[in-house]
């Protein structure tokens, strides 16, 4: 790659560049990435926001695309140095089919991949997923994990599995050699649950809390213990890892990476108290208001109709067998590996990261604030 502190001659591609993660990276590099020549959002739906992007020194082409379209891919990639592949599809609540799922996340990391050895681009960075690992279908904990420890990752819902198949993908393709004869460096990063400015789950569960007189009602002991990262630290986390692949391709090509920063370990519900109490919302319940037998038949008797409506409504509701085991699973991580390959830091305190969020939260439409 060449390297200038002075002439910014690099070309990104970052695929999926519009969604909630994609956006928060692709702001950084703006401002973060001196090296940057030119930026290349592919997305299949392209935000209006990129607009005012294209002001700034750096060339920024909004490219609309499809990952699963392989001649896009390509044509979209031509000339890149490196890629940063987020797009995918984050479905666990049922709005796609398994098989769309596989398409996007699977087929589309494919074509990714394929592209790069055709056009001769470099570097990869594709976002994984903490599911790659688990929680696992038979409700083990993952306590303070790291990259290593050892857990028996077996998946039956389609977002995990494709993930893990993608995954596999890119750290196979490690090594392979690219148009021009160079060896393709390829990592993967593992974000447990993201949260902060732009994130839907947290804007659903406040929308849910204002329906219920600001009150929401506790579901998940407060006991188990749920892994959050804070969005600036994952798209921070990238930006490294997309800078230091040339010179560390040794230590750090076909290596995994779980993305961690300072947020404290709680429930997923307590965790979202942190935002949502500031914003005039309760959680009602020192314990679950029902007993576990009943939400497993809520969840139940929800996936049962919603292959019952399918053909009349997609009905989605946040309460399905997956999202209770996830929620009902201890999965943390604790590990310094990015630091140690790479000198990752968190660019994000945990107070500066709740702040902004809390803020984000307080602008949203209709809110309690
Ligand atoms: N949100 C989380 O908590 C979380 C946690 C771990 C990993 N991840 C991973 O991070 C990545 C980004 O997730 P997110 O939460 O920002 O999701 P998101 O849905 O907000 O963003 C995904 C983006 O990909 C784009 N996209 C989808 N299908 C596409 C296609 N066929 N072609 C081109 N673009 C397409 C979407 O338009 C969207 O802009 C995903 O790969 C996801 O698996 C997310
Ligand atoms: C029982 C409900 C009552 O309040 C609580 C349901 C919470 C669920 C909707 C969420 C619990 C865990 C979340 C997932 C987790 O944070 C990790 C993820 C990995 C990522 O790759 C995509 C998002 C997600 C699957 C995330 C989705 C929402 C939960 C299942």
């Amino acid at each position: 790659m060449a390297d200038s502190a002075q002439v910014p001659t690099l070309v990104y591609l970052v695929t999926g560049g519009c969604g909630f993660l994609g956006e928060h990276i692709v702001r950084m590099l703006l401002e973060r990435e001196p090296r940057l020549r030119e930026l290349r959002v592919f997305d299949l739906h392209l935000s209006s926001w990129l607009e005012e992007l294209k002001a700034g020194p750096v060339q920024v082409t909004a490219i609309q695309g499809d990952v699963t379209q392989a001649h896009e891919v390509a044509a979209a990639m031509s000339g890149s140095h490196v890629v940063i592949h987020t797009a995918g599809l984050v479905d666990v609540f049922g709005k796609a089919s398994p098989k769309t799922i596989h398409k996007v996340n699977v087929q589309g990391t494919k074509n990714v991949i394929d592209a790069c050895v055709q056009t001769g681009t470099q570097y990869l960075v594709y976002t994984s997923s903490m599911e790659v690992v688990g929680p696992n279908i038979k409700g083990h904990p993952f306590y303070r994990g790291n990259e290593d420890t050892p857990y028996e990752a077996v998946h039956s819902h389609p977002y995990p599995c494709s993930k893990a198949l993608a995954e596999q993908l890119v750290l196979e393709a490690n090594g392979r050699k690219v148009n021009g004869g160079l060896p393709l460096v390829t990592c993967a990063l593992r974000p447990t649950g993201i949260y902060g400015e732009g994130h839907q789950v947290m804007r659903d569960f406040y929308y849910q809390g204002l329906r219920f007189g600001g009150r929401l009602f506790r579901a998940v002991p407060a006991s188990v213990e749920h892994g959050r990262v804070y969005v600036g630290n994952v798209a921070w986390m990238h930006i490294l890892v997309a800078r230091e692949l040339e010179q560390r391709a040794a230590l750090m090509g076909g290596q995994v990476y779980f993305c961690y920063d300072k947020s404290p370990y709680k429930s997923y519900e307590d965790f979202n108290m942190e935002f949502l109490s500031p914003c005039g919302l309760r959680l009602i319940g020192a314990h679950p208001l029902l007993p576990y037998w009943l939400l497993v038949l809520l969840a139940t008797l929800n996936a049962l109709l919603q292959w019952l409506l399918r053909p009349l409504v997609l009905y989605t509701p946040l309460l399905n067998p997956y999202t209770l085991a996830m929620a009902n699973t201890t999965f943390t991580v604790s590990t310094n590996k990015a630091q140690r390959h790479f000198g990752y830091k968190p660019l994000f305190s945990w107070e500066e990261s709740r702040t902004r969020t809390i803020q984000w939260v307080q602008a949203m439409e209709g809110s309690a604030w």
